[in-house]
C-alpha cells in the first residue's frame, strides 16, 4: 500500500449510545512473535487467534522467505514448520515489511546473527522511521550494516557474522522492540546474552522464549526496570501459541464507550499484561466506570472482560513513566482528554514522534480540526479538557492506523462529525474495526 493510491475517507457522527458485546482481534506483538518462534523452532508450531493485519501477514511472508512452510488451516489457525536457531535460509528478495516497525527490528534481531545476507524495506512511512536504535546493538554482535539509507533508514542490508559474539546491551530507548531485536539476536550467539532496560517494557519475547524452552532469567533493575539474560544457542521446542485479544485494539471501542452518553460495551477476553494496561489504569483514575470481569490466566497472560459504561471523565496528570506500557494508547487517550472536565497532562511522550507518523503532531493537529484546546510543552501534550468537544474537522491520517481510528472514535461523541481522510491503514492492526464499531451502533458512513 502507499500514500499515492486512492485514500478512503471516512466520516463519524454523534448517534444513540453504544451498545453489545465483543471479542476484538488477537494481540499484534505477540502475533509477529509466534510467527518468529515458529520459524526459530525446528518442528511445527500452531498458532490459534493469530491478528490476520497487514502488518502480521507481511511477517508471515518474510518467514516463507526465510525457509519457514507458513499455512493457515482456518481463521486466525496457522501452521509453521520452522528451521531452526542458526538455519534460516538466505533470501533472495528483499523483506517488504510494509507498515510495521515491529516486524521489522524484530526480524533484524532475527536474522542478525545468521551468516546471510538480507535487505529490509517497507513503505514511505517505514522507511521514516529510525532502524539505528536496532543496527547498533546488532553491530556489537558483529553483524555489519552493508547499505543503509540517510541517518540510518530503511532500505537497509545487512550480512550477519560467521561467529557471532554475545552481547550485553543498556538500552538508551524504552524500547520492546529493541530489547526484542536484541534478545532474537543473542540466541544465535554462544554465552550470554544481557539486555538491561531502566523502563520495563513488554515482556511478549521474554515469555515467549521460556515458553519455546530457552533458559532466560528477568530480574529487576533498579525503580521502573529489568535485566534480561538469555542463554544462546538453545534448541527451542514446537509450543502452541494461543493468542489473545489485544489491548491496544480494545483500547477503542473502550474509549468510545466511555465518552458516548449512556453507552454499554463489554469487551471481552482483552490481555491484560501489566505492562500493556496503562491506558486501563489511566481511564479508571479519570473516572471511567470499567468493570474488570472473569480475570484469568490463559496460555501464561492474564486476561479480562472488561465492561465499560458512559462516564464523566476528570482530566488527570499521566506520569512519564507510565509510557512504555500504553505507548500506542496516547492518541486514544488524548481523544478521551478531550471530554474530560479539566486538563489532561500527558507526560514523556517523545517515542510519539517516530511511530507510523509524528504522533505528537497528528494528535495536536486532529484535535485542533476537532476544535479542542490543547497544547505541547516540550515532550508533554496537554489537552484543556471542558466536557464536551465542537468536531467538524477533517484530520490527517499519515499513514498511522492509530491516528485514523482515534478520531472516527472522537466523531462519535462531537457536536459535528469528524471525518478521517483515509481509512486504508487500520487493516494493519484491526482489519474489523468499521464492522465491529458498527455492530455496537457506531454512525461510520
Ligand atoms: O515490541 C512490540 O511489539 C511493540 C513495541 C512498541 O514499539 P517500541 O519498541 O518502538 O516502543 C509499540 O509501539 C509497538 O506497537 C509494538
Ligand atoms: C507503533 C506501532 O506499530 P509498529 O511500531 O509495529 O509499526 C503501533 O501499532 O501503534
Amino acid at each position: 500500500m502507499s500514500a499515492s493510491e486512492t485514500k478512503t475517507p471516512l466520516t463519524s457522527r454523534r448517534g444513540a449510545a453504544l451498545a453489545g458485546t465483543i471479542t476484538v482481534p488477537g494481540d499484534k506483538s505477540i502475533s509477529h512473535r509466534a510467527l518468529m518462534f515458529g520459524l526459530l523452532t525446528v518442528g511445527e508450531t500452531r498458532i490459534t487467534g493469530l491478528l490476520e493485519g497487514e502488518d502480521v501477514l507481511n511477517t508471515a511472508k518474510v518467514c516463507r522467505q526465510l525457509g519457514a512452510t507458513v499455512e493457515r488451516t482456518g481463521p486466525g489457525a496457522w501452521r509453521v514448520q520452522g528451521v531452526g536457531v542458526g538455519g534460516l535460509k538466505e533470501p533472495t528478495e528483499p523483506l517488504d515489511f510494509g507498515n510495521a516497525g515491529t516486524g521489522c527490528r524484530l526480524m533484524m534481531g532475527v536474522i542478525g546473527c545468521h551468516p546471510i545476507r538480507a535487505t529490509f524495506d517497507g513503505d514511505a512511512s517505514l522507511r521514516k522511521r529510525p532502524m539505528r536504535r536496532a543496527l547498533d546493538p546488532l553491530e556489537l554482535f558483529g553483524v555489519r550494516v552493508v547499505e543503509q539509507g540517510e541517518g540510518g533508514r530503511l532500505p537497509i542490508t545487512i550480512q550477519g557474522p560467521k561467529d557471532a559474539v554475545p552481547v550485553t546491551y543498556e538500552s538508551p530507548v524504552a524500547s520492546a522492540q529493541v530489547k526484542s531485536a536484541v534478545l532474537l539476536a543473542g540466541l544465535n550467539a554462544p554465552g550470554i546474552t544481557t539486555v538491561i532496560e531502566t523502563e520495563a517494557t513488554r515482556d511478549h519475547t521474554e515469555r515467549m522464549l521460556s515458553h519455546f524452552g530457552a533458559e532466560v532469567t528477568v530480574t529487576p533493575h533498579g525503580a521502573h526496570g529489568r535485566r534480561i539474560d538469555l542463554v544462546g544457542q538453545p534448541e527451542l521446542k514446537a509450543a502452541p501459541v494461543v493468542v489473545p485479544a489485544d489491548p491496544s485494539s480494545a483500547a477503542f471501542p473502550i474509549v468510545a464507550a466511555a465518552i458516548v452518553p449512556g453507552s454499554d460495551v463489554t469487551v471481552t477476553g482483552v490481555m491484560m499484561n501489566p505492562l500493556r494496561t496503562g491506558l486501563i489504569t489511566t481511564l479508571i483514575e479519570m473516572g471511567a466506570e470499567i468493570e474488570v470481569l472473569n480475570a484469568r490466566v490463559e496460555s501464561g497472560e492474564d486476561i479480562a472482560d472488561l465492561r465499560v459504561r458512559g462516564s464523566r471523565l476528570t482530566g488527570v496528570d499521566v506520569p512519564a513513566h507510565r509510557a512504555p506500557s500504553m505507548i500506542d494508547e496516547y492518541p486514544v487517550l488524548a481523544v478521551a482528554a478531550a471530554f474530560a472536565e479539566g486538563p489532561t497532562r500527558m507526560r514523556g511522550l517523545h517515542e510519539l514522534r517516530v511511530k507510523e507518523s509524528d504522533r505528537l503532531a497528528a494528535v495536536a493537529a486532529g484535535l485542533a480540526a476537532a476544535g479542542v484546546a490543547h497544547t505541547i510543552e516540550g515532550d508533554d501534550l496537554i489537552v484543556a479538557g471542558d466536557g464536551r468537544a465542537p468536531g467538524g474537522g477533517t484530520v490527517e491520517t499519515h499513514m498511522d492506523h492509530r491516528i485514523a481510528m482515534s478520531f472516527l472514535v472522537m466523531g462519535l461523541a462531537t457536536a459535528q462529525p469528524m471525518r478521517v481522510d483515509d481509512t486504508a491503514f487500520i487493516a494493519t492492526s484491526f482489519p474489523d474495526f468499521v464492522g465491529l464499531m458498527r455492530g455496537l451502533g457506531a454512525d461510520f458512513s
